[in-house]
Order: C-alpha cells, then sequence, then structure tokens
C-alpha cells in the first residue's frame, strides 16, 4: 500500500476518516493527495496528515495510482465531467457516494476501472467496514489495490451484487450515526434519573465500547450475550419490555429500509 499513490477529490468528513486511517496505518503523507476547494479545510487537513492539498482536482490526480471520489453526491455529476480528461487509462477510480451506480459515473468518466464503496467514518480509527463492488474493467492488481486501501482502515467485504450497497449503506454507512443517536439518549435518560451529566456520558460510552468488544470478540452471538445480562424478572428485562412494547425492531427494520430507499433514490435524481 505504501507504494501506491492516492489522490482524494473532496477532503471533507469522510476522505479525513480514510487519511487519517492510512496515515495511522503507516502510509507515507507523500503517498496521499487530496484537492477541497474550500481553503479553511485544506489548511486543516494539510495540518492534521501532513499531504499536500490542492484546489484544482486536475492537479490532484496527476500521477496518482488511485482516485477517490469522496464529493458529495449532488456534485459527483459535475465532479466527474470535469475530471475525465484528465484520468489516464491505468487509474483506478474509487467512488465512496451514497447513491451514485457505477453506470453513472462510467457515463460521465468514460468506460474505466471503477470500484464503488461504502466506508464508514470507524475508519479515522481504523475500525471502519466497507462494503466494494469492482465494475468489470477492474483488474485482479486493481481488486487488490482497492482492498488494500479500504482494508488499511477496517474490514473490506466484497459485494456480488451492486444493488446491495444499498444495504451496506443502510447498515454500516450511516450506521454510526445510529449508535452516536442512541448514546446521545443513553446519557439524557441517565441525566434524567439524577446522574451528572459527565457522569452519565461516561458509563454509557464505556458500556457501548464494551459491549461491542464482547459481541466482536465472544464465540457466542448478540442474542446470547443479551439473553446472559437479562435475569429473569430482573432490571433488563424491564428495559427491554419496554423497548419491544415500543416497537423497537420494527422500528429499525423501517429506519433501515429509509436509508436503503433513500440511497436508491439519490441513484434516481442524481444518477442521470
Ligand atoms: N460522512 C460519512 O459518514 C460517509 C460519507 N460517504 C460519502 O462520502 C462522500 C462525502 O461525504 P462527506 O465527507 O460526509 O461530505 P463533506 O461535505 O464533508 O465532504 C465533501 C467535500 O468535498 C468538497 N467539494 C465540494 N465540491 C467539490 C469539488 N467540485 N471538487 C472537490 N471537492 C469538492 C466539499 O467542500 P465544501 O464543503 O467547501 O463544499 C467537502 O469538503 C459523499 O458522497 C457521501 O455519500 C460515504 C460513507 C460514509
Ligand atoms: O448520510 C449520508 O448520505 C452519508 C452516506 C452514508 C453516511 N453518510
Amino acid at each position: 500500500m505504501s507504494d501506491t499513490r492516492i489522490a482524494f477529490i473532496g477532503a471533507g468528513n469522510m476522505a479525513a476518516s480514510l487519511i487519517g486511517g492510512l496515515r495511522a496505518q503507516g502510509v507515507p503523507a507523500t503517498a496521499i493527495r487530496a484537492s477541497e476547494p474550500n481553503a479553511d479545510q485544506r489548511a486543516r487537513i494539510a495540518a492534521e496528515h501532513g499531504i499536500e492539498l490542492f484546489a484544482d482536482n486536475a492537479a490532484a490526480v496527476a500521477g496518482a495510482d488511485v482516485v477517490v471520489l469522496a464529493v458529495k453526491p449532488q456534485v459527483m455529476k459535475a465532479v466527474c465531467q470535469d475530471l475525465a480528461a484528465h484520468l489516464s487509462p491505468g487509474q483506478l477510480i474509487v467512488s465512496i457516494a451514497a447513491g451514485i451506480p457505477c453506470a453513472s459515473l462510467e457515463r460521465w468518466l468514460g468506460q474505466r476501472p471503477l470500484v464503488r464503496c461504502m466506508p464508514n467514518t470507524p475508519a479515522l480509527l481504523r475500525q471502519g467496514v466497507s462494503g466494494l463492488f469492482a465494475n468489470a474493467q477492474v483488474s485482479a492488481a486493481q481488486r487488490q489495490q482497492a482492498e488494500q486501501l479500504l482494508g488499511a482502515v477496517g474490514l473490506a467485504l466484497w459485494l456480488d451484487e451492486e444493488r446491495l450497497i444499498d444495504a451496506v449503506t443502510a447498515v454500516s454507512g450511516s450506521g454510526p450515526a445510529y449508535f452516536f443517536l442512541f448514546m446521545e439518549a443513553m446519557t439524557a435518560a441517565g441525566e434524567k434519573l439524577g446522574l451528572p451529566r459527565e457522569t452519565a456520558s461516561r458509563l454509557t460510552l464505556q458500556t457501548a465500547l464494551g459491549a461491542a468488544r464482547m459481541a466482536c470478540e465472544s464465540d457466542v452471538d448478540a442474542a446470547e450475550l443479551r439473553r446472559r445480562v437479562t435475569s429473569p424478572n430482573g432490571t433488563t428485562e424491564a428495559a427491554i419490555k419496554t423497548f419491544q412494547a415500543g416497537g423497537f425492531e420494527a422500528l429499525v427494520q423501517q429506519a433501515l429500509d429509509a436509508a436503503a430507499s433513500r440511497s436508491a433514490e439519490l441513484a434516481e435524481q442524481l444518477g442521470q
């Protein structure tokens, strides 16, 4: 990975997480560059990660092996159409945009090796997870390059069907926000029960970390771990019954359906 030259187009939240994760994994600053229209953001990313930033997308991609498209879906068409003439045939294009299908990217950029993927922000701590889909132009070596790029910042899982990216977006792309929302709600509830805010927050965050680690590291599944906390007629049972009476599982399904539908809708709205 350290000799692969990577150019990010757009240096916002998700690109910063990926760049931070790559740097933490030992990828040299000289192997990463990025373009970004906002001068303050350019200065911030340069100071944080030591990489070179450009105001001009064409300057950023010159000489790169992998070009990561990390702009909002709403500007992707214009960015691609401007960039197409500045790309070389051997470059691997990796798009992280929600909703934008390979067919649209191919229309805007021309036929090229293209990986569409959906990472998530814990990439910053090298604890991310991504779903990846490759078009037919991607060589075995480029597949490996993409896997190394996303694998450097977490788990990288290949998908056989592009349509599954909508589901990945709903589960893990947006997923960190669901857990943050739950943490916010638990902290607020703890405070209402009389705990100082700082104590409620620390109890919540350490519990989230401990539970996530147990779920990842244990040889039994989450349902069994939950049963082990839930004493018959005890306090956990009282809470879980309250969640379920409020339709918790159905609500989670509805929320993820909404995220997946929004991903498909973005393709309809912005993919032409
Ligand atoms: N945030 C997340 O958790 C995840 C995001 N994604 C995807 O990543 C992409 C980026 O999202 P996110 O990082 O959240 O968004 P941000 O808005 O934080 O980042 C996008 C960056 O692109 C810059 N930009 C705007 N126009 C251009 C241009 N013409 N050329 C180059 N850069 C430009 C923006 O600058 P300015 O602010 O000045 O407009 C901004 O800094 C999206 O497509 C999103 O779907 C995927 C997975 C997770
Ligand atoms: O909310 C979004 O649209 C992006 C994609 C996944 C996470 N953030």
